[in-house]
This record gives structure tokens, C-alpha cells and sequence, in this order.
């Protein structure tokens, strides 16, 4: 189950401290960088087994790196990341990952059934079960994510929402222990968002798995995030939902007033700077008052 933790900037206390031990993901100063420009430094962040954090920020801010330095696509600039124990590397086992939405039309002639289970082989190490074994491996999972219904329909034919399901499945199937999922709300109706939003849910708390889940909108998770890790400018914000969603914390993040409003149990934020706008180098990142950048 998830033990939310509060977060800001990189100070370390002990309480914190007390809690790595288990960490899925340790982050200690990380900084990731395309040649000159900084997208996020000074990065503090455990996440705990269960733990659902939201990641979110402007375009360009740096979520998708984030996932992919997790995955170990892309090398830190400085600072260190350890998943499930060991230096972040390709093809990792226990990481289930759903992408972001367009990669999946790349296979369209294959059944449901057939992207979850390169879930199961894509992994290269570890037991490998018989032919039975992974067919009722792979019905389970279907179930699971509500897609045997269509389990035998290519997935260029599914829905969005169809075939994000199936996206979880694939990631779903190697029995992941850290979910990272990129954007797998966008361009779902809030039906579909919340049917995703739900099955996710589902596993962290039945199996204890770490989720971390890149989002435009904090609204379709604000029930279920512990955390969220706010990225912008360069800096970045990490705390419970209700920290980080402040007036005050986020316009010392984005360096100009910013209005959080809520409605009815709704957050909305007013006056955000564009987002096509690319973040600041390192030096006029910082953001003082403990809002790192
Ligand atoms: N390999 C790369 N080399 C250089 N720049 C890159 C590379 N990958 C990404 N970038 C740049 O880094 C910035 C952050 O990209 P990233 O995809 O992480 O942002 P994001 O927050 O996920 O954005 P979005 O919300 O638009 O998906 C972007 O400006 C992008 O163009």
C-alpha cells in the first residue's frame, strides 16, 4: 500500500532516509540535460512499493526524459538513480512501460493478445513459461484489464480507449514491480480516462506495484496520486497533491503569479506561462523559497 511522503526541493531528512531501504526508485541530485539546456537538476525522490506518483508539467519539461532516464534510455547529467536496486538499464525486468499513444499503430494487424504477450517475451532473462503457460498467462491478463472481449481483434480496429487497455496489459504481463506509464490518458473521453486511471489503481494496491504516471491533468488522478512531481522551468516541486497545488508553490515555480483554484473538488490553474516557451539554463533556474530548480 502507498505511505504518501512529502517532498520539497533537495534537502534530505531522516525520515525520509528511514524510508529508502525499499525504495523502487532512489533518486539522489539527478539532473538530466540535452547539451546545454537543463530540463531538471537536483532531484530528491524515493518512491516507494505501492506508491502512485503524477508526473506533470508544461510541454518540453522534461516527463517523458524522466521516464525514459528510469527505463535507461537516456544517461543523468549529474546525480545518481537507482531502480529496483541497480543502475537503470534497457530492457530491465520487473518495469512495465506504456508509452505514450502512437506507438501502438505501428502493429496494427496484431490481435490484443499478441502485443500482451511480447509483454511476457520481450524480457530476455529469467524463466520462461511453456506454450500453456503463456497463453493462460496472457487470458489472465486480458481479463484483468477488462479486454477479452476483443482479445482476438487486431488492435488497429480497437478504440483508443480499447486499446489503451491493451497498452496496460502488455505492461502488465511480465508482472511488473514500477509501472511507468507516459500520457495514457491523452485523448481518452473521461469515461475511458477513468476506466484506465482504475486499473492502475487496481494493481498498486493488489500487487504493491510502484506507479509512475506522466499527466497533462491532475483532475483524473487527484484521488488516486500520493504524490505528484510537478516539472517546469527547470525546477521541479514534489509533494502530495494538495502541496504541490498552491498558488504560491506553483508560481515561485514557473517564476510568475499562478492561480490554483478549486471546484468542486476540481483543481484548475489559471495563468501558467506559455508552454511552448523552453525552460531557462541551469543558472536562472533557481526558484528560490524551496522550490528547486
Ligand atoms: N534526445 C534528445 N536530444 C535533445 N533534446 C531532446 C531529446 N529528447 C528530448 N529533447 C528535448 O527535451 C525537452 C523535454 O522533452 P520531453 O519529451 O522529456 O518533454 P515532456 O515534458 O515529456 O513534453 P510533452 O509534454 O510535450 O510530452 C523537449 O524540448 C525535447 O525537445
Amino acid at each position: 500500500m502507498a505511505v504518501p511522503r512529502t517532498r520539497q526541493g533537495s534537502t534530505q531528512d531522516s525520515a525520509q532516509d528511514a524510508g529508502t531501504a525499499a525504495a523502487v526508485v532512489r533518486m539522489r541530485g539527478a539532473a538530466l540535460a540535452y547539451g546545454e539546456r537543463v530540463l531538471w537538476h537536483d532531484l530528491d525522490l524515493d518512491l516507494r512499493p505501492g506508491e502512485f506518483l503524477a508526473v506533470l508539467g508544461p510541454n518540453g519539461s522534461g516527463k517523458t526524459s524522466l521516464v525514459r532516464a528510469l527505463l535507461g534510455q537516456r544517461q543523468l547529467s549529474a546525480g545518481t538513480c537507482t531502480v529496483l536496486g541497480r543502475a537503470p538499464r534497457k530492457g530491465g525486468r520487473h518495469i512495465g512501460y506504456v508509452p505514450q499513444q502512437a506507438t501502438l499503430s505501428a502493429h496494427a494487424t496484431l490481435r490484443a493478445r499478441d502485443v500482451v504477450r511480447f509483454g511476457l517475451d520481450g524480457h530476455r532473462f529469467g524463466p520462461r513459461p511453456g506454450v500453456d503457460g503463456v497463453r493462460r498467462r496472457v487470458d489472465e491478463v486480458l481479463r484483468a484489464v477488462g479486454a477479452m472481449a476483443y482479445a482476438d481483434v487486431p488492435v488497429g480496429l480497437l478504440s483508443g480507449g480499447e486499446r489503451q487497455r491493451v497498452r496496460i496489459g502488455q505492461a502488465l504481463a511480465a508482472d511488473p514491480r514500477l509501472l511507468l506509464c507516459d500520457e495514457p490518458l491523452l485523448s481518452l473521453d473521461p469515461h475511458h480516462q477513468r476506466a484506465v486511471t482504475e486499473l492502475v489503481d487496481a494493481r498498486r494496491r493488489s500487487h504493491g506495484t510502484a506507479v509512475v504516471f506522466v499527466t497533462h491533468e491532475i483532475n483524473p488522478v487527484l484521488g488516486l496520486a500520493d504524490r505528484v512531481l510537478y516539472l517546469a522551468r527547470g525546477g521541479f516541486r514534489v509533494g502530495t497533491p494538495k502541496e504541490v497545488f498552491t498558488s504560491d508553490a506553483l508560481s515561485q515555480l514557473y517564476g510568475t503569479q499562478v492561480d490554483v483554484v478549486r471546484v468542486r473538488g476540481r483543481i484548475m490553474v489559471v495563468g501558467t506561462p506559455d508552454e511552448a516557451a523552453p525552460p531557462p539554463h541551469h543558472a536562472e533556474a533557481d526558484v528560490p523559497g524551496g522550490a528547486r530548480s
